[in-house]
């Protein structure tokens, strides 16, 4: 299966790479680039060369819907939404990485992603790639929406508890970190070496374009309307995200009780892990691969959860989630092509 990637000199497009290359049943198709079209891939990547060394083509979505089976577009947020009409007029299914297509709101879009949204008809085509809830939508769908990377991890966190009436569902605190791949292969003020390195900074407080995210599959699956405080931090690290997440509970219940009721929801989920009681994951327990790590914890003197959520922000966060729904877009084991164990240390 030929697989197209937009946003070629990206990241998220080389982790895809990356991972689409060990895939046994998927095969690198084209790969557009809106910057370097014309230039060969191993000139920018050298250490692919073995891998790809075609040249960086334009987009023209005939010519890839001709040439390819599935596209995957890892670009800014405001570009998919132009890119993919043209591309499902043309017959190919889409995976979007960015937030375009993410919230059915056309209006909270454009409040928080300051973006002009993409058109309602595709926002209600659209299903929210989070491999572990949905995996029957996805299953028959033409355009998948992949989940935030801050989302992916804090929504996995969460629903189990949220799904029990445990849970004072006004009283949820996030405290997200996330390494500074998250921000993308281009240089910013905020995210160069000598502004992170051995530096902790807290971004977009309450501002974060994942708010509304999280918000809408957390109202969705407790069936209530949630509202969260959500706080990013950029950390000095290139991968990896971790999400402390308190909610105050309404009944006392152990840590053990929780845990297995983690265990007992997630027990077909092959890439959400759940650590034994006092046993707290880290993001480098992750690194490289498409887990989700889950650490729990009841605070019995204040009846508080703790959960810690880490995740690899281009793997799970992304690409390896992008690549978790094309197995399920085309009935393969969920795991093909993802069996990566965390590169440890
Ligand atoms: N980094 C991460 O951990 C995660 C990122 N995402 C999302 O995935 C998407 C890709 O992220 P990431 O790979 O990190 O970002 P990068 O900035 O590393 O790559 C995006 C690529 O998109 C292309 N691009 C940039 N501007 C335009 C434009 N105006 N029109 C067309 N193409 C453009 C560029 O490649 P070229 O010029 O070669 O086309 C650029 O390298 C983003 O929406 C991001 O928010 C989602 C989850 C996690
Ligand atoms: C560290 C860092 O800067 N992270 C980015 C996450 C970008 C991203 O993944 O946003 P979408 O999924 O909405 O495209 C941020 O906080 O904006």
């Amino acid at each position: 299966m030929r697989a197209a990637i937009i946003g070629g000199t990206g990241y998220g497009s080389i982790e895809l790479v990356r991972l689409i290359n060990k895939h046994p049943f998927l095969e690198i198709g084209s790969v557009v680039s809106n910057s370097q079209s014309g230039s060969s891939f191993s000139g920018i990547y050298p250490h692919l060369s073995e891998i790809i060394d075609q040249p960086l083509e334009k987009f023209d979505a005939d010519t890839l819907s001709e040439n390819n089976d599935i596209v995957f577009l890892a670009t800014p947020s405001g570009v998919s939404s132009k890119l993919v009409p043209q591309l499902l007029k043309s017959g190919i299914k889409c995976i979007d990485l960015s937030g375009d297509f993410r919230l059915r709101s056309m209006e909270e879009y454009e409040t928080w992603y300051k973006h002009k949204p993409a058109d309602e008809e595709y926002l209600k085509q659209a299903i929210y790639g989070l491999s572990e809830i949905y995996p029957d939508q996805i299953k028959s769908s033409n355009l998948i929406a992949n989940p935030g990377c801050y989302p992916t991890a804090t929504t996995i966190g969460l629903i189990p508890i949220l799904k029990t009436n445990l849970a004072d569902e006004k009283s949820i605190i996030i405290d997200a970190k996330s390494g500074v791949s998250g921000a993308g292969r281009g240089l910013s003020l905020t995210a160069h070496y000598s502004e992170i390195n051995e530096n902790l900074k807290a971004y977009k407080l309450g501002a974060h374009q994942h708010i509304p995210e999280i918000e809408q599959v957390l109202s969705d699956e407790s069936g209530n309307p949630i509202t969260i405080t959500f706080t990013t931090h950029l950390v000095p690290m290139t991968r990896g995200i971790m999400c402390t997440i308190y909610v105050n509970l309404k009944e006392e219940i152990s840590t053990k009780k929780i845990i297995d009721l983690y265990k007992q929801f997630y027990q077909e989920s092959h890439f959400i892990r759940v650590r034994p009681e006092g046993n707290i994951p880290s993001t480098k327990e992750v690194l490289g691969s498409n887990y989700c790590d889950l650490g729990l914890h009841v605070d019995e003197r204040t009846n508080r959860l703790t959960i810690v959520s880490v995740i690899d922000n281009l793997v799970k966060g992304a690409a390896g989630q992008a690549i978790q729904n094309v197995n399920l877009m085309n009935g393969w084991d969920e795991r093909t092509g993802l069996t990566d164990i965390p590169m440890y240390p």
